[in-house]
């Protein structure tokens, strides 16, 4: 297993109520199986994932394991490597290989990821994504919601939570006198609130017509969640899956949307598992990167992908980042990101 640490500064950091977001910093991961070399990374976010030091160790120690295990037995030390990285302790590291692991074996089995996820989603050119639009005033909000229409995005993502709620309701309300009826509105307080003044953020949110809020309450509050279901605005959970299963967030109908991961969820495989679980409990899915490199962007994009009839996925963030690892692999149009069709994730690293 190759690990190569990388660092990449953002052009246009992303502010939330949470702070901003404006660098990332991660690994690359090869990984040989089946006579394919596939690529992974690992691109932790504290308060989401494991810290940076913590990833590294873990992919070093599945690293020793699966290296140990080819020199000396069969050469398939990935079953026990990937066992060794656990998906709620380090997450990112989980990510990493398995993501290499998924894009050896789709190349092996000579079909992109997405139908190496689920071959009965047939032909998927491209899924419907949002245009993520930060913490910003109302002019400067109005400005990146009229660029994202222009571009052709059909939903918009908002982050809130920053402001008060009055102020926040200034803000979406002029988005709303700029953008048609039909553009889906939906907001992120990325867990600003508290519950009082998260009901008065659902009935502001609802007069602005936003579909549905993600992470109102702390990631805790899974009952607290449940109680703001109902008033006109659905409720998205994304902080809670990295505080609970979401098993935990399923049972307690604490959420109308999951807001799926792949870096905070372990992997892509996690992901993809757990957006089919969510709709046979009647939650929609939605994928979204952490604001990732291209090989966790692409991976994202293959589990959005294997989704039928997914709506709209927060994967548009190739642009924030001022250089990448390599080429765009999944360029964005008309409010649709493109779905890689060669063998595998369809990213092609240059390691010289
Ligand atoms: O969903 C999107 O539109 C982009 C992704 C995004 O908002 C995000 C990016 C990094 C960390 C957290 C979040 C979030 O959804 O809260
Ligand atoms: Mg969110």
């Amino acid at each position: 297993m190759k690990i190569d640490p990388f660092a990449l500064e953002l052009a246009d950091p992303l502010a939330t109520a949470a702070g901003t977001i404006d660098a990332r910093e991660g690994f690359t991961v090869a990984y040989r199986h089946r006579g394919e070399r596939g690529v992974g990374e690992a691109t932790p976010l504290p308060g989401w994932t494991e810290s940076i030091e913590a990833c590294r160790e873990a992919l070093d120690r599945a690293a020793a394991v699966a290296d140990e295990d080819a020199s000396e037995r069969d050469g398939s030390g990935h079953g026990p490597a990937l066992l060794e990285l656990d998906a709620a302790e380090t997450p990112a590291a989980r990510h990493g290989f398995a993501t290499a692991l998924l894009d050896a074996d789709a190349r092996a089995d000579g079909v992109s990821l997405y139908q190496w996820f689920d071959a009965d989603v047939g032909s998927v050119s491209s899924v419907p994504v949002n245009a993520t639009i930060g913490d910003a005033p109302v002019a400067a909000t109005v400005e990146a919601a009229e660029e994202a229409i222009e571009s052709g995005f059909e939903a918009l993502k908002c982050k809130v939570g920053a402001r008060s709620v009055a102020a926040d309701g200034r803000r979406l309300r002029a988005v709303r006198e700029v953008v048609s009826e039909d553009v889906e509105l939906r907001v992120d307080a990325n867990a600003a609130y508290d519950r009082e003044t998260a009901r008065e953020a659902v009935e502001e949110f609802a007069s602005a017509g936003v579909s549905y809020v993600e992470q109102p309450l702390a990631a805790d509050d899974v009952a607290g969640h449940r109680e703001l279901r109902g008033r006109g605005v659905d409720i998205a959970l994304d902080e809670s899956l990295s505080e609970y299963v979401p098993q935990t967030i399923l049972d307690a109908d604490a959420a109308d949307v999951l807001i799926l991961k792949p870096m905070v969820v372990g992997g892509p495989d996690n992901a993809h598992a757990l957006a089919m679980r969510a709709r046979d409990h009647g939650v929609e899915p939605v994928v979204t990167t952490t604001v990732d490199a291209v090989i966790a962007r692409t991976a994202a994009v293959h589990v959005a992908a294997a989704i039928p009839a997914v709506r709209a996925c927060g994967l548009a963030t190739a642009d924030r980042l001022a250089e990448d690892l390599a080429p765009d692999s999944c360029p964005v149009a008309d409010g649709r990101i493109a779905v890689p069709q060669s063998s595998g994730l369809g990213v092609e690293v240059d390691y010289d």
